[in-house]
């Protein structure tokens, strides 16, 4: 395929993320495959709808599927599920996965391309670092609220050759992106905003606006964020001395937001604690690093997710 083609995509869950960025790919001229899953026969019916800061669109008809097998190959194949999915991705994945195939993971979380790759050596693994604000309200219909652009970063060497190529694909869609010269680096630099505000949404039953506002909460929120500082600095990849004040800055700015894992608690579905939060505890650990304050707020978030969900052991009514 010479370089001027334009690329096709497979995007393996069309919620508020694949939804989004899967609708900009279609605006910009890609071919794109959407992998869907309650709502499948609602977008084939009735469509895709993402409404956006950006603009309000209406895909239909949308190339849906309902599962892996018989969908044409792709060169990408774009992972949007929740990471309480990933014991199923091997499984998932097989059937979309050939000699050369990329996986650009667009999932929050630590250690996510290194099980990607080991599990698929014929793939180029490539992060995509997500900073969006967008939400799944219904059935086949995606709200983007603000944000979108795209950290890129390959793990090797085949992975960078890849870059220019999705930089040109989701440019065309009005998507910015930008290349990361370390994974492990931008991973925990993005784990040092979700750690801290995707927890307290939960555990503080509020969004990221009222965090800040309070400052005792915006004090937890922060001793958080340099825990995990602390643990990325035990991985090799410390942060600037100026990252956290400029996170923090930026939060303030932000319009008021329900982190993805609140959206997931109010609905009653599992939580990403295990990549968001007991990789890292575990990578930091390796490393000679406690996070106390994470391993505290990990466990709550356990406790609170198994009680959500109708688990009697958890002790709760
Ligand atoms: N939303 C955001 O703004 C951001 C999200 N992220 C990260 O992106 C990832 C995805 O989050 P998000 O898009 O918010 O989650 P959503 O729950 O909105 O989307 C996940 C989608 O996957 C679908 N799905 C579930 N099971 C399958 C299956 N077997 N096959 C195909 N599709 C399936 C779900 O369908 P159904 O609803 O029918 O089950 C849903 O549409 C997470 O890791 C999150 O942390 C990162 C940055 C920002
Ligand atoms: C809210 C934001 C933009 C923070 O980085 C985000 O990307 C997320 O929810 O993961």
């Amino acid at each position: 395929m010479s370089d001027s083609t334009p690329l096709s995509f497979t995007i393996l869950g069309t919620g508020a993320l694949g939804g989004f960025y899967g609708s900009r790919l279609l605006l910009g001229g890609a071919t794109v495959r959407f992998i869907a899953h309650s709502d499948v026969d609602w977008i084939r019916a009735h469509g895709l709808r993402v409404d956006s800061p950006l603009g309000d669109h209406l895909f239909h008809p949308v190339e849906v599927y309902a599962s892996s097998d018989l969908i044409p190959p792709s060169a990408v194949v774009c992972i949007g599920l929740k990471t309480t999915l990933n014991d199923r991705l091997p499984e998932l994945l097989a059937p979309l996965v050939g000699a050369g195939t990329v996986i650009l993971n667009w999932q929050n979380g630590l250690t996510l391309e290194e099980e990607l790759a080991a599990c698929f050596p014929q793939a180029v693994v490539i992060a995509g670092l997500c900073f969006l604000c967008s939400n799944k309200v219904g059935p086949g219909h995606i709200v983007h609220l603000d944000y979108g652009r795209i950290s890129l970063a390959a793990r090797d060497e085949p992975g960078l050759v890849w870059l220019p190529r999705l930089q040109a694909a989701f440019g065309a869609g009005g998507i910015e992106t930008d290349v990361q010269p370390s994974l492990p680096a931008a991973r925990w630099r993005k784990l040092a905003w979700n750690i801290p505000f995707n927890g307290l949404s939960v555990l503080l039953d509020r969004n990221t606006d009222a965090i800040m506002a309070d400052p005792e909460a915006r004090a937890l929120a922060e001793r958080l964020m340099h825990e995990v500082a602390a643990g990325a600095a035990a991985c090799g990849v410390p942060f600037a001395p100026d990252f956290i004040p400029q996170l923090l800055a930026a939060t303030e700015r932000m319009a008021p937001y329900a982190p993805s894992m609140r959206l997931d608690f109010l609905a009653k579905r599992p939580l990403e604690v295990e990549y968001l939060y007991r990789r890292p505890l575990r990578e930091a650990a390796r490393h000679g690093v406690r996070m106390p304050g994470v391993e505290t707020i990990a466990a709550q978030l356990s406790l609170l997710d198994r009680a959500n969900r109708g688990d009697s052991a958890s002790g709760a009514e």
